[in-house]
C-alpha cells in the first residue's frame, strides 16, 4: 500500500464550475481537482476504495454516482491541509502508481450549494403515505446533502399516461420541489420486450409505429406536467432505446448477463407468479428485469442518476438495478424507492392496459371529465387522495378533514378542492378553467351565461348534432327536441316542460309553443338543449 501513496497539496478556495472536475469532500465542503485527475480518480474509485489521510482526521472516501469523491470526515481536517490518498485495492494500485505522481496540482475547495436541498424529501413522502419500500435507509440522509437525480421509467404501452402513473410524476415532482432533478425515462426499448410485473399473461408485441405514436403521446404528457426548461436543473426526458439500439446480444451476455444470477431472477415476484401459471413465461419477458436493471447502471454511470422510483410492482426490477450497479460498477450509492399502487375502490390497480383508464392526455379524456372523476371521489378516499395526489400542506388537509364532520359542511367541498388541485397540476390553468366552465355549464339546471367557446368545449363530453340554421329559425322547440334525439316524442317534450325540466341554453323553458329565434343561437354558432339533469345535446349550426 505504501508504494501507492503520494501527497497532494491544497491551495485555494473557489467554486466548482467545470463538470469534468472531480469533487472531493463532505456534504458541506468539497474539493475539486482538475479534470485530467478526475478521470483517474473516477477509474480508481470504480475498482477499489480510496482512503484519504489528513492532519486532523482520516476517512474512507466514497465515489458518488456523480463521479465525485467525498471524504466523510473532511470537516475535522484543518483548513488547507496537505493530505494524501492511498488506494486500497490491488488492481487500482498499478494505475495509481502511474498517475498519482501527476496529481500534485492544486486542489480547490468550495461550499456545496446545500440551500437547494430544502427539505427531506424521503420524510415528506413518508408522511404523505407515498413510500412502500426503500432499498437503503441511507437515502434519507443522502437526500439532504446533495442534489440528486431521480428517475422513473414509463413504457409506451399506450398513447397517454393515466391516473396511476400520476403518482410516479408526483413523487418525481416532490423530489424536484425539494431541490433534486427529476428524470422521466421513456421505455422505447423496454416496451419492445414487455414488463411481466403484475401481469398474469404475456404482453402482445407492439409494432414500431404504435411504439412511436405512444412515445410521442407520453412525451407530450410528461413535458407538460414536469415543465421542461432550458435551465441547468430542468427535469429531463430520456429514451432507453438510445443506448439499447447499439447494444449487441453478445455484449449484453458478456457485460450484463454474467453478473445476473438465474436463481435471483427466478425469485422475483413477477417471475414466480408467471412460472406457476399455465401459460408460463417467455425468455424475452424473463429478461426484462435485466434490461431495466442495466438502464439504472447506464443512467448511474453516464447521467449521475442515483435514485430510481416506481410503483410497488417495480420493486423486483428496481432492485435488479441496484444489484447490478453494485456488481457491475462495484459502486455503492444507487437507491430505489417504491410507492404504493393507487387502487380503485374495488381494489384493482389504476392501469392503462386494462379498460376504463383515467387518462392524463386531454385528447383521450377532457379536462372536464378528468375533473369530474376526481370530484366523484368517495368521502372515504378523499383525504388519502389529497395527501398523495396534491401538494397541499398536511395541516391544510387536516383542517379540511375536520370540516367534513362538522354541521354545515357542503357535501363534496373537499372533493372540489381535490379536483381543482389535481386538474391544475395535470392540465394547467387553461385546462382547469375549461373544466370549471364546462362543469358550470353542464351543472343540472346551471344558470350560467353560456358562450360558444364553453359550448364548443363541452361537445367533447356531451352528444352533439348539426342543424341548418335557416330551417331552425321559426321552427318549434318541441320539434327540435325530437329531431335532435333529445327526447323520443313530442308528448315527452311537453311533459318535460310541464315538469320544469326542459332547458334551452340553461334557461328553463315554460312555453310549450316556443319557436326558435336568432337570439337562441349562442354567438350565432350553437345552442344547448337539456332534458332533466343528465340528458343534454349541443346543436351546431350549419
Ligand atoms: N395504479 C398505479 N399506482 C401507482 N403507480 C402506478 C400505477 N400504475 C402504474 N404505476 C407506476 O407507473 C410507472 C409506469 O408504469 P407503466 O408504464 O407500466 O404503467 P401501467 O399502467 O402499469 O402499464 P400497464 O398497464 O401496461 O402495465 C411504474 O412505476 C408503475 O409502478
Ligand atoms: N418497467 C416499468 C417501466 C420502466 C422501463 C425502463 C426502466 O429503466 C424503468 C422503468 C413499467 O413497466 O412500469
Amino acid at each position: 500500500m505504501a508504494g501507492a501513496t503520494r501527497a497532494m497539496t491544497c491551495h485555494r478556495l473557489c467554486l466548482l464550475s467545470h463538470p469534468s472536475e472531480l469533487v472531493i469532500g463532505t456534504a458541506k465542503t468539497f474539493f475539486t481537482v482538475p479534470s485530467f485527475q478526475a478521470k483517474f480518480f473516477r477509474k480508481w474509485s470504480s475498482i477499489g476504495s480510496i482512503r484519504a489521510f489528513g492532519c486532523g482526521g482520516a476517512g474512507a472516501s466514497r465515489a458518488y454516482p456523480d463521479g465525485f469523491l467525498r471524504i466523510p470526515n473532511y470537516d475535522s481536517l484543518p483548513q488547507f491541509p496537505s493530505f494524501r490518498f492511498s488506494v486500497l485495492d490491488k488492481r487500482a494500485r498499478g494505475l495509481c502508481d502511474l498517475h498519482l505522481a501527476r496529481a500534485q496540482v492544486s486542489v480547490e475547495e468550495r461550499e456545496i450549494e446545500t440551500e437547494h436541498v430544502s427539505r427531506n424529501v424521503v420524510d415528506i413522502l413518508q408522511e404523505r403515505g407515498l413510500i412502500e419500500s426503500i432499498t437503503d435507509e441511507e437515502l434519507r440522509s443522502v437526500c439532504t446533502k446533495q442534489r440528486l437525480k431521480v428517475y422513473c421509467g414509463f413504457d409506451p404501452t399506450a398513447e397517454s399516461l393515466h391516473l396511476g402513473n400520476l403518482l410516479a410524476i408526483i413523487v418525481l415532482s416532490w423530489f424536484q420541489r425539494c431541490g433534486h432533478i427529476p428524470v422521466a425515462l421513456l421505455g422505447g426499448a423496454t416496451a419492445r420486450v414487455g414488463d411481466p410485473s403484475g401481469k398474469s399473461m404475456e404482453r402482445p408485441v407492439m409494432d414500431d409505429q404504435t411504439i412511436a405514436r405512444n412515445l410521442k403521446g407520453i412525451h407530450g404528457v410528461l413535458s407538460q406536467i414536469l415543465k421542461l426548461t432550458r435551465e441547468k436543473h430542468s427535469p429531463l426526458i430520456l429514451n432507453n432505446y438510445d443506448w439499447w439500439k447499439e447494444f449487441s446480444l453478445l455484449n449484453f451476455l458478456r457485460d450484463v448477463g454474467k453478473y445476473a444470477r438465474v436463481g435471483t431472477m427466478m425469485a422475483k415476484e413477477s417471475v414466480k407468479k408467471r412460472l406457476n401459471s399455465e401459460e408460463g413465461m417467455s425468455y424475452t419477458e424473463f429478461t426484462y428485469q435485466l434490461l431495466q436493471g442495466y438502464d439504472f447502471v447506464h443512467l448511474f454511470k453516464e447521467e449521475g442518476i442515483s435514485v430510481q422510483i416506481g410503483g410497488s410492482d417495480q420493486w423486483g426490477n428496481i432492485t435488479a438495478g441496484t444489484d447490478l450497479v453494485r456488481k457491475l460498477l462495484q459502486q455503492e450509492g444507487a437507491y430505489g424507492l417504491t410507492f404504493p399502487l393507487l387502487l380503485k375502490s374495488d381494489g384493482s390497480k389504476f392501469g392503462k392496459s386494462v379498460g376504463g383508464a383515467i387518462w392524463l392526455s386531454r385528447s383521450l379524456l377532457s379536462p372536464y371529465k378528468f375533473y369530474q372523476y376526481l370530484f366523484a371521489t368517495p368521502d372515504s378516499d378523499v383525504i388519502k387522495f389529497m395527501k398523495i395526489l396534491t401538494f397541499l400542506d398536511l395541516e391544510e388537509i387536516q383542517s379540511l378533514e375536520a370540516t367534513m364532520g362538522k354541521e354545515g359542511y357542503v357535501p363534496n367541498s373537499v372533493q372540489r378542492r381535490l379536483a381543482e388541485e389535481v386538474t391544475l397540476f395535470v392540465h394547467g390553468e387553461e385546462g382547469l378553467t375549461e373544466a370549471l366552465n364546462a362543469t358550470q355549464a353542464l351543472a343540472p339546471g346551471g344558470a350560467t351565461q353560456l358562450d360558444w367557446k364553453t359550448l364548443e368545449a363541452i361537445t367533447e363530453d356531451v352528444p352533439s348534432c348539426y342543424v341548418a340554421q335557416a330551417s331552425l329559425l321559426g321552427s318549434s322547440l318541441v320539434d327540435l327536441c325530437v329531431s335532435t334525439g333529445l327526447l323520443q316524442s313530442k308528448t315527452a317534450v311537453r311533459r318535460m316542460i310541464k315538469q320544469g325540466g326542459l332547458y334551452l341554453n340553461n334557461e328553463k323553458v315554460e312555453d310549450e309553443g316556443k319557436t326558435m329565434v336568432a337570439h337562441d343561437i349562442v354567438d350565432g354558432k350553437l345552442l344547448l338543449l337539456s332534458a332533466g339533469k343528465k340528458n343534454k345535446i349541443v346543436v351546431r349550426m350549419t
